[in-house]
C-alpha cells in the first residue's frame, strides 16, 4: 500500500493544498477526502478524476468535501462514469443536503446516487475496498453535532480525520498492532477541534516514532526540529505503508 497526500494543508493553509490523501493497492486508486483546492492539486500532481477508483469522505468541511461537486459533474458529463462514494451511513443524507444538493440537481438528477455509486459504510465493521485494501472507521471527536470518522487501514495504518486529541485511542490503536499514525496537526496550540503539536508532544515516544503530522498550517517549515520523534508528512510524495 502506498499513499500520496495531494494536500497537507489545514482548512486555511496557502503554502499547502487541503489534506487530502491518494492511496494505492494494488493498482487499486482511493482518494481520501476531496477538498475544495483537490481538483486542482490532483492536476498538479499529474491525475484525473477519472483514474480514481473510489473516494472516501471523513466529515463534511470544505477542506474535505467541497471539491465533490468538479468531481461529479466531470465523471457525468466528461467520464459519463459515476464515481464509487465511500462514505459513513450516518453522512449520506447530510452530504447531500447540506453539501451537494444546491449545485448538483438539475431536472431528473436530484438524489445522491443519480451522481455517484454509494457505499455506506457502518463505522466498527471492516470492508475490502480492493484486493489488498482494507478499512474500518472510527468515530472521532472534532465539533460538536458534527460527525467525523478517522479511518484503520489493513489493520495496521491509522489516518485521522480532523480530531481532538485522544492519547486513550492512539495508546490502544498501537497495543492492537498499529504501525504508522497519520495524524492531524495544529501547530499553535490551544487545538480546540484539532490536535496540537503541544498535546501531541506528550505521546510516549514510542508512538511518536510511529507518527506522522499532516493538516498542518503555513509556518510548517518553522517546526521543524521541534515536533519530537515525529515527522512531517510532505505532500505529493509517495510513501510506502
Ligand atoms: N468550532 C470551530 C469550527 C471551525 N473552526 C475552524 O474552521 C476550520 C474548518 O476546517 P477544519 O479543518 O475542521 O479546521 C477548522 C478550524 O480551523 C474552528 O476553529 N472552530
Ligand atoms: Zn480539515
Ligand atoms: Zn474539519
Amino acid at each position: 500500500m502506498q499513499i500520496t497526500m495531494i494536500g497537507t494543508g489545514s482548512a486555511f493553509a496557502k503554502r499547502y493544498d487541503n489534506n487530502n490523501a491518494l492511496i494505492e493497492a494494488n493498482g487499486f486508486r482511493l482518494l481520501v477526502d476531496c477538498g475544495i483546492t483537490l481538483p486542482k492539486a490532483l492536476h498538479e500532481a499529474g491525475l484525473d478524476f477519472a483514474q480514481l477508483d473510489a473516494v472516501l469522505i471523513s466529515h463534511i468541511h470544505g477542506d474535505h468535501v467541497g471539491g465533490l461537486e468538479e468531481l461529479a459533474f466531470q465523471m457525468m458529463f466528461r467520464y459519463q462514469r459515476k464515481p464509487v462514494l465511500y462514505i459513513a451511513e450516518e453522512l449520506v443524507q447530510p452530504i447531500w443536503e447540506s453539501t451537494l444538493r444546491g449545485g448538483l440537481t438539475q431536472e431528473s438528477l436530484n438524489s445522491l446516487s443519480d451522481f455517484f455509486e454509494v457505499r455506506p459504510l457502518k463505522a466498527g465493521e471492516t470492508y475490502e475496498l480492493a484486493k489488498g485494501l482494507n478499512v474500518r472507521l472510527i468515530q472521532t471527536k472534532h465539533i460538536a453535532g458534527k460527525a467525523s470518522f478517522s479511518f484503520v487501514f489493513n489493520e495496521r495504518f491509522f489516518y485521522s480525520a480532523d480530531m481532538k486529541f485522544d492519547s486513550n485511542l492512539l495508546q490502544a490503536l498501537v497495543d492492537e498492532g498499529i504501525e504508522t499514525i497519520y495524524h492531524d496537526c495544529q501547530l499553535e496550540s490551544p487545538g480546540v477541534v484539532h490536535a496540537s503539536l503541544e498535546q501531541l508532544l506528550t505521546l510516549p515516544e514510542a508512538i511518536q516514532e510511529k507518527t506522522w503530522l499532516m493538516h498542518y498550517g503555513d509556518a510548517m517549515e518553522q517546526y521543524k526540529g521541534k515536533t519530537g520523534r515525529m515527522r512531517f508528512v510532505e505532500q505529493r510524495k509517495r510513501y510506502d505503508i
